[in-house]
């Protein structure tokens, strides 16, 4: 039997950060953000839908989807953001759920979905614990200007097109608090894969 971890929090929470906490363990992550990159790339079922959703106009010079633009789009607008998750969603939830049951099948004893969308998705329900990465809100506002060298209004466009973290931290069995330093994150981590039995 696997633990399945359900790992979310919001946009530069710091998911990723502690993805890499698990990764060094040799704990598997599923990561939602690589596979969502994966099922739009050029001859895939979604990358053909975007085009006949939003137009030429979105394929950048090398024939793959123009992120940037995309994301201009979709985060300052709820409607074409919809439009993108029911293109994107189903293939990522279905790539997902293959990944989990490979590893399942190899006797994996933890593997973690590392999902920013998990509470906002259906896919919480397959795992047995959840964990929210969180940061108060200036926090995360300043990690997202600066990682992504956005405006302030950008990246407060981006984080109010998700569940506030607040609630996302109501939702879960877990929250890794993220406002300090990373290892301060780290212990807490460990503290409850102690508790749950993955690490002595
Ligand atoms: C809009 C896109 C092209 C922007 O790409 P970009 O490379 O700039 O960002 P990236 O994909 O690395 O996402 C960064 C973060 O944005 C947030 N985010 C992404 N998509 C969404 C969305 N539809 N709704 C809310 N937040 C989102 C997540 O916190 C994610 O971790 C891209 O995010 C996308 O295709 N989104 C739709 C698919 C999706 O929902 N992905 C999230 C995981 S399933
Ligand atoms: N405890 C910390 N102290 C200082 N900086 C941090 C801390 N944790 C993360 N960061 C920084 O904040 C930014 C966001 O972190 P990270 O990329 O891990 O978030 P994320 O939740 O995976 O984001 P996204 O979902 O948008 O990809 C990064 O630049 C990272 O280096």
């Amino acid at each position: 039997m696997s633990l399945v971890i359900g790992l979310t929090g919001g946009i530069a929470s710091g998911k990723s950060t502690v993805a890499k906490m698990f990764t060094a363990l040799d704990i598997p992550v599923i990561d939602a953000d690589v596979i969502a990159r994966e099922v739009v790339e050029p001859g895939e079922a979604s990358y053909k839908k975007i085009i006949e959703v939003f137009g030429k106009d979105i394929v950048g010079a090398d024939g793959s989807i123009d992120r940037p633009k995309l994301g201009s789009i979709i985060f300052s607008n709820e409607e074409k953001r919809e439009q993108l998750n029911q293109i994107v969603h189903p293939a990522v939830r279905q790539r997902m759920l293959a990944k989990k049951e490979t590893y399942t099948e190899q006797g994996e004893k933890c593997i973690v979905l590392d999902m920013p969308l998990l509470f906002e998705g259906k896919l919480a329900s397959l795992a047995d614990k959840t964990v929210v990465v969180f940061v108060d809100e200036a926090t995360q506002l300043e990690r997202l200007m600066e990682r992504n060298q956005l405006r302030e209004q950008e990246a407060m466009d981006r984080i109010k097109s998700q569940m506030p973290l607040a609630e996302k931290a109501k939702l879960a069995d877990e929250v890794i608090d993220n406002n300090h330093s990373v290892e301060e994150s780290k212990k807490q981590l460990f503290d409850l894969l102690k508790k749950w039995e993955v690490m002595e």
